[in-house]
């Protein structure tokens, strides 16, 4: 039996929600070997983030040699990266790796609590954001990175674009999380625009819907799908895990990773 897998290099959230959590249970239930190096530890919960410890650059660094010396690494995902000097290890370790790698440029959690250290920004624009198979920006994040706000759904394809050519990712995905009206993202695989577009679900537990798809575009892409498959999919999953969501805790709960199992069940009826 042929095993893919998946590596995630992030942050934690012990409520099991988001970054590094959410990208594993999203790994098991797509059926990706998942893997993962923590960059910073966070004591957050669905209201919000209490505090954060960074590891050192050099334990990133071991971390990625330990995993990497030792497993195959069949497509690899970021979340949270809050410094330059964890940027720089992460982005010299980069070249040894031939598999698509999936960047999720976090800069601000659902609560508003800052991720990313607002002069690392611009590191993180001209370094990494080129590594990027396919970058995948929150409406906030792709007006960060490109400095100019975006509003209408054809500001949001020129963006995804734009991501491209001025910034050198290999495709982006500028997603519609933060719009009214259809949840609507759009992708630029660096020759056409790609639109998933689901209805909006009336809910307030949306914590870690972000790293939820960025880590199943990452599962579908270990398994050898092409990318605006494996982004049609990964829409699905996404959208289940929204529509089962759990009202667990005060804030803005997490979502149902195994949703797509039951909406699949209900397919076969
Ligand atoms: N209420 C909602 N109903 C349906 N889909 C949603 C809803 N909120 C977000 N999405 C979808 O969830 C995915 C994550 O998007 P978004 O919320 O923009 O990212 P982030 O978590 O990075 O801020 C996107 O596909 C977006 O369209
Ligand atoms: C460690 C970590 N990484 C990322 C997020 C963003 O999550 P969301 O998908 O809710 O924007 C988070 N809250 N915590």
């Amino acid at each position: 039996m042929s095993i893919q897998c998946s590596l995630t290099i992030a942050g934690t959230d012990p409520s099991g929600g988001a970054g590094i959590q959410a990208d594993l249970k999203t790994f098991q239930e797509l059926k990706s070997y998942g893997m993962s190096v923590v960059t910073s530890v966070v004591a957050q919960n669905t209201t919000g983030v209490n505090a954060v410890h960074h590891l050192p650059a050099e334990m990133i660094q071991q971390q990625l040699e330990a995993v990497s010396a030792d497993m195959p690494i069949d497509a690899f995902k970021s979340g949270m990266i809050a410094d330059k000097d964890m940027m720089k290890v992460i982005a010299d370790w980069i070249p040894q790796i031939s598999a698509p790698y999936v960047m999720d440029p976090v800069m601000v959690a659902q609560s508003g609590d800052p991720l990313i250290e607002a002069e690392s920004r611009a590191w993180l624009r001209e370094h990494l954001v080129p590594f990027a198979s396919v970058i995948t920006p929150n409406l906030p994040e792709a007006e960060d990175l490109l400095g100019q706000q975006i509003e209408t759904t054809d500001d949001m394809k020129e963006a995804a674009e734009q991501i491209v050519t001025k910034l050198g990712a290999g495709a982006a995905l500028v997603k519609g999380g933060h719009r009214d009206g259809e949840a609507v993202d759009y992708l630029f695989d660096g020759s056409k625009i790609h639109s998933y577009s689901a209805e909006r679900i009336a809910t307030n537990n949306t914590h870690g819907t972000g790293c939820t798809y960025s880590a199943a575009i990452t599962a579908y892409l270990s398994r050898g799908i092409d990318l605006p498959r494996a982004v049609e999919k990964a829409k699905q999953f996404v959208t289940a895990a929204i529509k089962h969501s759990f009202d667990l805790g005060k804030g803005s709960g997490p979502t149902n990773h195994w949703a797509w199992k039951e909406e699949v069940k209900q397919w076969k009826k």
